[in-house]
């Protein structure tokens, strides 16, 4: 026989309800009663109660089931692909996988770090402990939780034996003050915050970072952001903030391991792709192009470079009176490096000096050595050239053209702000503790305003040295690409972007961005301040 429960003692509301309805209909309508019975001893009976309650326990579990990382889904993901593309999966990785695809592990939502910690549990002790404190958070501030702890009580919740999941839903579910029972790890693990700033190479954004152990403790940063490592005793994931910006709770950015690994995992994969593209051996699509330059060599083999770009370690350098450091102007060619230069120079003489190339050409009438040009033998130059002692040279219809490094040390010593417009590559040359050059790239605005200002001011093409015409829109088009490459490439090189556009505009804003240099402490590559 059936074991039936009277309805009034029947746990789930909509069960006993439908039951009292059914009492209700059966008085009303004349039907067979058999039917009734049976239907009414069905909704009693207790394996349906049972079901009933089973359901909705599981229903409820599910509506709190948080995984432990906000990129457990990624993982399960990766996984799941790695069995499905083993030739012959193991059983074990065949019931894994089974799992990983049942619907209850589909779901889930990030963890949010909400007391600024995250917990793990120790694979040998089972024991939940603090894996990490985000600087500036609500733990950290405390000053009571410290990496390692072992967490025994949350909110009066015995958490002993139990998982990371279950902590973290109580947490979810706690409101105002939430107090916490640790045993504290040894004092070693207490955390030391680091003074080491960096200025990033990069744009980061944990929102994509399939990897971060929990995306909402991430910080993001753009390229050129000076950062504050409060912590790098994790390998993989340093802590950090904005400089300045002491306010906010610390983030978990990329260390400079993991992220060269990266860029040197994305440049092979980058390799491998156009590899495959490519046929096995091809001529060039087309000759190399014969473009105009005065000093340099070609600059295709320049951006070739492997260096690998992230994080630069940063110190501020305080001016220094009587050594103002030398401004260089870094552009794609006609951008008007040398307008801007010329201008600083004829303001003020006494202050701006740019040093005089040297060329082994004859002298033209009316030029007059040490003004113009330093007239000097090619062999001169090529000596210069050998010892590194050139910051840019280069051939230029048959004549050798060269700036001496040693020129712009002397001026700077005698007190002069060097003013210098050099090919991009002498930055390798100039970017040196001795010179401490303050780097500014004169960026060409949109292709409409550039047409428009250079139309307007009736700018010369500085494409053909030999004719005085306008610009051709294929040359200022050029000058667009190439000073995208610039940037592409150099960028964690320059110290400050002046768009030229307006000529009158961009001039003030250089004597800005000088008056800066003479008042401000600025970042500087720390290995140029020790
Ligand atoms: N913002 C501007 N608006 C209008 N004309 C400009 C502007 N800036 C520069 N020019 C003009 O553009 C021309 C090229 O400038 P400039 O000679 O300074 O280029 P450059 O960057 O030194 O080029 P290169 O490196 O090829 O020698 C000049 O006639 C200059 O007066």
């Amino acid at each position: 026989m059936t074991a039936v429960l009277p309805a009034a003692q029947m746990a789930d509301q909509a069960l006993s309800g439908l039951v009292a309805r059914l009492e209700q209909a059966r008085n009303r309508l004349d039907s067979d009663d058999e039917d009734f019975g049976f239907l009414a001893e069905m909704l009693k009976s207790r394996g349906l109660q049972a079901l009933v309650h089973v359901h909705n326990k599981v229903n409820s579990a599910k509506k709190n089931m948080q995984p432990v990382m906000s990129n457990a889904e990624d993982i399960a993901i990766a996984l799941m692909k790695e069995i499905h593309y083993k030739n012959i999966p193991s059983a074990d990785a065949i019931e894994l996988f089974a799992l990983l695809q049942s619907p209850h592990l589909q779901e889930g939502k990030g963890a949010e770090p909400i007391v600024g910690a995250t917990i793990k549990q120790d694979e040998q002790t089972g024991a939940i402990i603090i894996a990490r404190i985000l600087h500036g958070g609500a733990a950290d501030r405390s000053g009571l939780i410290h990496v390692g702890d072992e967490v025994h009580e949350v909110n009066g919740h015995y958490v002993v034996g139990s998982t990371p999941a279950h902590v973290l839903q109580i947490l979810m579910e706690a409101e105002g003050t939430i107090t916490f029972k640790l045993v504290p790890a040894g004092s070693s693990a207490h955390l030391r915050e680091s003074k080491v700033r960096v200025r990033a190479h990069f744009d980061y954004d944990p929102r994509q970072d399939k990897h971060i152990p929990c995306k909402e403790a991430g910080l993001s940063f753009s390229r050129g952001d000076i950062l504050h490592i409060v912590a790098q005793d994790d390998p993989y994931w340093w802590q950090a903030r904005r400089e300045g910006d002491r306010s906010m709770r610390a983030g978990l950015i990329p260390s400079r391991q993991l992220q060269e690994r990266r860029i040197a995992a994305s440049r092979a994969e980058a390799k491998n792709k156009a590899k495959a593209k490519s046929p096995a051996s091809c001529a060039p699509a087309s000759a190399p192009k014969v473009k105009m330059i005065h000093y340099d060599a070609a600059e295709s083999e320049d951006f070739d470079r492997e260096e690998v770009a992230t994080y630069e370690e940063v110190a501020r350098l305080y001016p220094r009176p009587g050594l103002p450091r030398p401004v260089v102007l870094i552009g794609p060619p006609g951008v008007g490096r040398n307008e801007l230069k010329r201008r600083l120079v004829a303001l003020d003489p006494e202050k701006f000096r740019s040093p005089v190339p040297m060329t082994s050409r004859p002298p033209r009438a009316g030029e007059v050595n040490g003004r113009d040009y330093q007239f000097v033998t090619r062999e001169k130059l090529n000596e210069l050239a050998e010892v590194g002692q050139l910051v840019e040279h280069g051939e230029y219809k048959g004549h050798m053209y060269g700036t001496p490094l040693e020129d712009i040390k002397t001026l700077m010593n005698a007190g002069y702000v060097v003013v210098v417009n050099p090919h991009y590559q002498a930055l390798k040359y100039l970017r040196c503790a001795e010179l401490k050059p303050y780097v500014i790239f004169i960026e060409p605005p949109p292709l409409a305003l550039l047409k428009e200002s250079r139309a307007a001011a009736q700018a010369k093409s500085t494409f053909d040295a030999d004719t005085d015409r306008p610009f051709t829109e294929e040359e200022l088009k050029k000058m667009l690409k190439s000073a995208q490459r610039i940037r592409y490439h150099y960028s964690h090189c320059f110290d400050e972007v002046i768009v030229n556009d307006v000529l009158s505009s961009a001039f003030t804003r250089l004597m800005d961005a000088i008056q800066r240099l003479e008042s401000e402490p600025l970042w500087v590559s720390a290995s140029w301040v020790q």
